[in-house]
């Protein structure tokens, strides 16, 4: 999937820069983000909807909308699909250590820069005393 994906996002920045009146793309980059913020919304809606509906082949439908436009959003912030993909793994890799962890009430922290997601979370060891970082 990620390839479609990557594939849409390239096809898109292409499609940024044609003129809008034939490419939706480019009308979208044209109206700016909170249009793109507007149709990425109504897209999510309609798939909500869709699914509570059981109608799963308007999900699919409608899901690949919610990507277009997601992936339209991504271009005009200045993100990329590998942006998304690294904290995807990250967090898979966070969560992977966190199921190893003994079950404390101690949340894992939320990454808050960059330069966090480098250092190991911090947690209390069962039967232990935790190290204190200085
Ligand atoms: N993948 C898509 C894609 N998916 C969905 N859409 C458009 O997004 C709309 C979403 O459906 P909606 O019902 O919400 O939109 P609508 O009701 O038809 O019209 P509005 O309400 O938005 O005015 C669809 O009608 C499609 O026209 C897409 N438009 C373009 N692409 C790709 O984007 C690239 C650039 O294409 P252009 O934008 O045509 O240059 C190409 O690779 C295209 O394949």
């Amino acid at each position: 999937m990620s390839d479609s994906l990557e594939r849409l996002y390239l096809a898109v920045l292409a499609a940024r820069d044609l003129d809008p009146a034939t490419s939706r793309t480019a009308r979208l980059f044209q109206r700016g983000p909170s249009k793109m913020a507007k149709k990425l919304a109504e897209e999510a809606i309609e798939v909500v909807i869709d699914a509570v509906n059981g109608d799963s082949e308007a999900v699919i439908r409608e899901s690949a909308d919610l990507l277009y436009n997601l992936t339209v959003l991504w271009a005009s912030a200045g993100v990329r699909p590998e942006d998304v993909w690294r904290e995807m793994t990250r967090r898979e890799e966070l969560l992977g250590i966190a199921e190893k962890l003994p079950k404390s009430p101690m949340k894992l922290p939320k990454v808050a820069s960059p330069r966090m997601a480098s250092r190991r979370p911090i947690v209390a060891l069962e039967g232990r005393a935790a190290r204190k970082r200085h």
